[in-house]
């Protein structure tokens, strides 16, 4: 049997854990407080999409977003991780987009429902190629950027982050614990819009990455 690859960590099933509010920039956007302590929710492994499929509208939005951030690949399980030695649990890094269905959202918000239909669709987190860990060597200022149909729409860095990597995994492994293959979506700058069908979506992490996905409504 062939050794599982974690630079194919996505073909493995395993958790993908988000954090939203990350940014107090994109918190006020929406108009939400700055949060005291990370806000969690989830994604199921076929959310994911790599480059070369497209990004799949779902029937019942008329309003998905884009929010571009940093993923952290996690390549050493660990539960209660301890800050000082969270980034020994690291494997590597995604450019990750977290596609929203912001009217769903919304909704769910004001009757106080899950974010799942909004957050965990099928193509709700495209992907990047794997970036090995030393090719990021300071993840806590990199900058992030994407643009629509070539117009530049969010451009951050990880530096504004409220809630630094180390501070995330620890809290996260405190309480769901963290597997080889899992990944954590660290939150989104501002600048958040509306996609439409046949828009071409390019976002990169410094010189590093770039990657495009194309929207589509799913025939
Ligand atoms: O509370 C809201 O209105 C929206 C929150 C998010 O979508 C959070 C994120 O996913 C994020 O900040 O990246
Ligand atoms: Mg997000």
């Amino acid at each position: 049997m062939s050794a599982r690859n974690i630079a194919r960590f996505w073909e493995w099933g395993r958790k993908i854990i988000c954090v939203g509010r990350n940014y107090a920039d994109h918190a006020m956007e929406l108009k939400n407080a700055i949060p005291s302590e990370p806000v969690l929710f989830l994604k199921p492994p076929s959310a994911y999409v790599r480059e070369g499929s497209p990004i799949l509208l779902p029937f019942y939005t008329s309003n998905l977003h884009h929010e571009v951030e940093l993923g952290v690949v996690i390549g050493k399980a660990g539960t209660a991780i301890p800050q000082s030695s969270a980034m020994d649990h690291v494997a590597g890094y995604v450019l990750c987009l977290d596609m929203t269905a912001r009217d769903v959202q919304d909704e769910c918000k004001s009757k106080g429902l899950p974010w799942t239909l909004a957050k965990a669709f099928n193509t709700s987190c495209p992907i990047s190629d794997f970036i090995p860990k030393e090719k990021i060597p300071d993840p806590g200022s990199i900058n992030l950027w994407l643009k629509v149909n070539d117009i530049v729409k969010q451009n951050g860095n990880t530096s504004q982050m409220i809630f630094s990597i180390p501070y995330l995994i620890n809290y996260i492994s405190e309480i769901i614990s963290l597997e080889e293959g899992d990944l954590i979506l660290t939150g989104t700058p501002k600048g958040v819009s509306s996609v439409q069908e046949q828009d071409e979506l390019q976002a990169g992490i410094d010189d590093i990455l770039t990657m495009t996905f194309k929207v589509d409504r799913k025939s």
